[in-house]
């Protein structure tokens, strides 16, 4: 083969090779390291067995489909949120498509914002399994409305619940894994607690004060590198999240929806936590296009994101007026996992 030949051939392959990868990370539903992990790490059948794991929010949407795709794994589950109904269905459930028996499901109702509960319940998790190797802090409300239109209530809420709840609950949790030396903490927060939009600034607020407070809590557990402090940073997913948002007043919750179903299908999202897990991935973000691209621009050129975030926060307020899910900006197609 001639030189010539061979450097035109060079010369197709380097822009080749960059569309493929352009391509690759355009259709990505996760950061890199998450989908290497997918790729090349450790599975969840292989590290997450024989754990016992404390899911809040087990009721419903993310921290529901966790517990059914834990149920599998062969874990004992302690399953928490406040309705002790709903918590007793999702049992059933694990019990009927698992691989449980009914001993190895705690079902404890718990309030994240009755924090003198916490300790109680901490105990009764360690009275009934003897140890806690996972604590994952999921439960947790969003937030429709501007700030201008919104009572501080709300605002109190947001933070008692998402932000106070869950820290107050790990500390309970954390001298415990401290004493064994192992243990992971993974929490469920969200591309919100990266960067902002509006109708949610408290939401974001409570989310970005999680991201501050854990970051701060893993530096404090250096010298412990068997305690895993994992934040997942998950964009739109289906749940039931925006149904239960807060809105200007801290007692009512959303008439109208809108359509959920472009976003990101819950058991693929709940199947990269499980991929995190298995790979005691530190931060992690779960989102489809363009979000994700979103959070990339929030991080490495903030002040284009910040010009984006801008043009885009209209069309939200927009969609939002009309009756709309906030985040349709486009007519998404669905993901290649549903
Ligand atoms: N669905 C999304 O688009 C999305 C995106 C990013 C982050 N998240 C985060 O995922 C987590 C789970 O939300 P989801 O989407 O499954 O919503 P969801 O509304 O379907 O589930 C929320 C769960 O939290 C529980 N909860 C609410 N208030 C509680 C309280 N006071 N005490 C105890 N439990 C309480 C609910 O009972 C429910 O089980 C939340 O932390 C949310 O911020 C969701």
């Amino acid at each position: 083969m001639s030189w010539d030949l061979l450097l035109w051939l060079l010369a197709l392959c380097v822009p080749l090779a960059f569309v493929v990868q352009l391509v690759r990370f355009l259709r990505a539903d996760g950061d890199l390291t998450l989908l290497w992990a997918e790729w090349q790490g450790r599975r969840p059948e292989w590290e997450l067995t024989d754990m016992v794991v404390w899911v809040t929010g087990a009721s419903s949407g993310i921290g529901e489909e966790l517990v059914y795709q834990l149920s599998k794994l062969g874990v004992s589950l302690v399953l928490s949120a406040r309705r002790v109904h709903e918590l007793e269905r999702v049992k059933r459930r694990c019990l009927e498509n698992g691989n449980l028996k009914g001993k190895d499901i705690l079902v404890l109702p718990l309030d994240l914002t009755d924090i003198s509960s916490h300790e109680v319940a901490t105990k009764a998790v360690l009275q009934e399994f003897g140890k806690i190797d996972i604590l994952v802090n999921n439960g947790g409300r969003s937030q429709r409305s501007l700030c201008a239109e919104t009572s501080l209530d709300v605002y109190k809420e947001l933070i008692d619940l998402n932000y106070l709840g869950t820290v107050s609950l790990t500390k309970c949790v954390l001298p415990h894994m401290i004493e064994r030396k192992q243990g992971k903490i993974v929490t469920v927060n969200s591309l919100m607690g990266i960067f902002s939009a509006p109708l949610s600034s408290g939401y974001c607020a409570s989310k970005h004060a999680l991201r501050g407070f854990f970051n701060g809590l893993r530096t404090e557990l250096a010298t412990y590198p068997g305690i895993l402090v994992s934040n997942i940073f998950p964009g739109p997913v289906q749940s039931n999240i925006v149904k239960n948002a807060l809105t200007n007043d801290a007692t009512q919750t959303l008439c109208n929806v809108g359509d959920q179903s472009y976003k990101m299908a819950t058991s693929r999202c709940v199947r990269l936590i499980l991929i995190s897990m298995a790979n005691d991935l530190k931060e992690v973000w779960i989102a489809d296009q363009p979000f994700l691209s979103v959070a990339y621009l929030w991080q490495y050129t903030p002040t284009w994101a910040m010009w984006l975030t801008n043009k885009l926060g209209k069309k939200r307020i927009e969609n939002f007026k009309n009756g709309l899910d906030a985040d349709s900006y486009f007519k998404i197609r669905k993901t290649k996992h549903d």
